[in-house]
């Protein structure tokens, strides 16, 4: 037994243990764990032994060749089936299968060119707001852009994936529906991790029905306590979210039964492509798909209702944490940001999109008409991305739980706590595994010394095209670790990597629980990110307030990566990313 006693015996509490501290200890206390106790590491928890996770070999069981022993929790599991419906991250077993095999191919690279053009009027309307924010005469002026890419993303799931007209960057307003989703966080969602466990209790013991009932009865307005104040807020959100769904589901569904015929101006808007009022989205591709599907493949409709549910909320604060990170990283790094605007500057001249200057012309931005494989192949901006989903993933942790007492092999062994070299380690049945994303993005023994630093230049040094867009291993992963790989190519140490799907990392995780949506959440980061560094500069906040003090940017993470503005400037607890911001100069293409 390798028991972990990080500070002293008092970080054990008696009861609950230390495993809460990994996701309230923040990035550092995670770090120390797997750096100095290596890559498997037994914590204790109310449910017993939980084993912290960031061995290659480890993992690939976990993930891949033992998949059918580490599931999700029920409890995730039949929270989201409550809140989302049969979507992906609510089903698992052969539902699961069948959903992935017909959802994969809807994600494909073709797909995501076909999605593009929408992505590329969102970012350009961003920008468009941010500009005009800003003073004519090229000075800063500071603005927290947190809310703004937040809505960027929210339209961004909306308007490509699920072909829904919502206009949150634009409207003060959001329409009810719209409302719902936004509102579906991450962060409401873990107010009520008291209520979570109940849920796989109900809705295994009691019918639809009386569930519904139960679910009344408790969130009845007399019940004055502040938890249940979330509790009801959730089910207001659940009832709005599902009576939107539906509707634009029908909509769309009777959309693609009657072809619509379109008028000589749509058509010539159609062929415009850019500014055609109806673009193709993942909804259409998905109903296109199911149809196209034989009867026993095919999903019900409650299923594809369940997939736009998942979709919009596994999309959304993820892509808005690697979004804000990125903008906040380039802040603070200017030459990266100087490298970055002139890589897409001289792309552009290349391919005769931009004549001079880089500002918008009537007609737009040039960033417009740059195509997806032009736009996925920039160097830089791909190290920008990379690095930034490396080294601080949305998503620092998964659970799985342990369906069956297996042992688990480990690339690089790891010492008891009699101080005995071991190289495999057990986990018994019921027991839980965390999927540390972090320790593992972040293993120096793998990504070398300066794993912990942001480099996105890394990603430019490994031999041609072994660490480029394409390379990514499909997300139903081959034998991956049995593939050697030549050195030196990123996150590869003698022929073993991670099996992850994008680059060797864990941010998308593997397998076939892999996320499903990393091919478009590149694309989105990368066109949002272009666009906005070729037409502002951005650097960290540096005039005092009213009281004499500057803000400071600091970024908490607890189960996901919160960036607020530090006491005595901010209040610590109010997620905000303040940054100045002017127009581009000529001088900031230099590095
Ligand atoms: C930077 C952005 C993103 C990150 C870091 C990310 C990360 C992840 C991770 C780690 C998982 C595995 C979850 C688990 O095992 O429980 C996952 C699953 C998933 N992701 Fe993403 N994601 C991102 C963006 C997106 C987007 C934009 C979409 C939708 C278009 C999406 C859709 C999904 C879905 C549906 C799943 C569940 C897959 C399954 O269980 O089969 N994600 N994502």
């Amino acid at each position: 037994k390798y028991n972990i006693d990080l500070d002293g015996p008092k970080e054990v509490h008696w009861l609950t243990g230390n495993v809460r501290k990994v996701f309230e200890g923040g990035l550092d206390y995670c770090m120390k764990i797997a750096e100095q106790y290596g890559g498997a590491v037994k914590l204790q928890s109310l449910y017993g032994e939980v084993v912290y996770l960031s061995d290659p070999l480890a993992l690939y069981h976990v993930i891949m060749k033992d998949q059918h022993f580490f599931e999700e929790p029920d409890v995730f599991i039949m929270n989201n089936k409550m809140m989302f419906g049969d979507g992906l991250i609510a089903t698992i077993g052969e539902q699961h299968r069948k959903q992935r095999k017909l959802l994969n191919p809807v994600f494909s690279t073709s797909n995501m060119r076909e999605l593009l053009p929408t992505l590329q009027s969102i970012a350009h309307k961003l920008t468009s707001i941010v500009a005009s924010k800003l003073p004519d005469d090229g000075s800063y002026k500071e603005i927290d852009m947190l809310p703004l890419l937040s809505r960027t993303a929210l339209d961004g799931v909306c308007q490509a994936i699920l072909g829904y007209p919502s206009n949150t960057l634009e409207s003060a307003e959001n329409d009810e529906y719209t409302e719902a989703l936004r509102k579906m966080s991450s962060p409401l969602i873990s107010k009520l991790i008291y209520f979570r466990p109940i849920v796989p209790v109900v809705m295994r013991n009691f019918s639809s029905y009386w569930t519904t009932k139960l679910v009344e009865l408790v969130t009845m307005p007399w019940i004055p306590t502040e938890r249940m104040k979330d509790v009801r807020e959730m089910r207001r959100i659940i009832e709005l979210m599902d009576n939107g769904s539906k509707k634009a589901f029908a909509e769309k569904k009777a959309a693609s039964e009657t072809p619509a015929t379109l008028s000589p101006t749509a058509m010539q808007s159609e062929v415009d492509g850019l500014y055609s009022g109806r673009r193709k989205d993942m909804m259409d591709i998905m109903l296109k798909a199911n149809s196209a599907s034989s009867s026993s493949e095919q999903l019900t409709d409650g299923e594809l209702l369940g997939q736009m549910n998942v979709m919009v909320f596994a999309g959304l604060d993820t892509t808005t944490s690697a979004l804000s990170r990125c903008v906040y990283l380039l802040a603070k790094n200017p030459l990266a940001q100087a490298r970055l605007r002139s890589e897409i500057r001289d792309a552009l001249k290349r391919l005769s999109l931009l004549q001079d200057g880089s500002s918008f012309s009537e007609h737009g931005s040039p960033l417009l008409h740059l195509s997806y494989d032009e736009l996925i192949n920039l160097p830089f901006l791909d190290g920008v991305v990379r690095e930034t989903l490396r080294l601080y993933p949305s998503l620092p942790h998964m659970v799985r739980n342990v369906l069956k007492a297996t042992t688990l092999p480990l690339q690089f062994p790891v010492r008891s706590s009699s101080g005995a070299e071991i190289s495999s380690i057990a986990v018994h049945e019921k027991s839980f595994v965390i999927i540390s994303i972090l320790a593992a993005n972040r293993n120096r023994t793998m990504w070398g010394d300066d794993a912990n630093e942001w480099k996105p230049e890394r990603w430019l040094s490994s031999p041609e095209g072994t660490n480029r867009p394409g390379t990514d291993v499909p997300s139903d992963g081959a034998e991956v670790l049995s593939t050697k790989l030549p050195a030196p190519i990123l996150g590869v140490k003698d022929g073993i990597r991670y099996p992850g799907v994008y680059s060797n990392m864990m941010t998308f995780l593997g397998g076939s629980r892999s996320c499903i949506g990393f091919k478009f959440a590149e694309m989105e980061i990368k066109q949002i990110i272009a666009a906005l560094v070729l037409h502002l500069h951005f650097v960290l906040p540096t005039d005092p307030d009213a009281n004499g003090y500057i803000k400071e940017i600091q970024w908490k993470m607890k189960a996901f990566h919160t960036p607020v503005v530090k006491p005595p400037a901010g209040d610590g607890e109010s997620p905000a990313v303040p940054l100045n911001v002017r127009l581009v100069q000529e001088e900031d293409f230099k590095w």
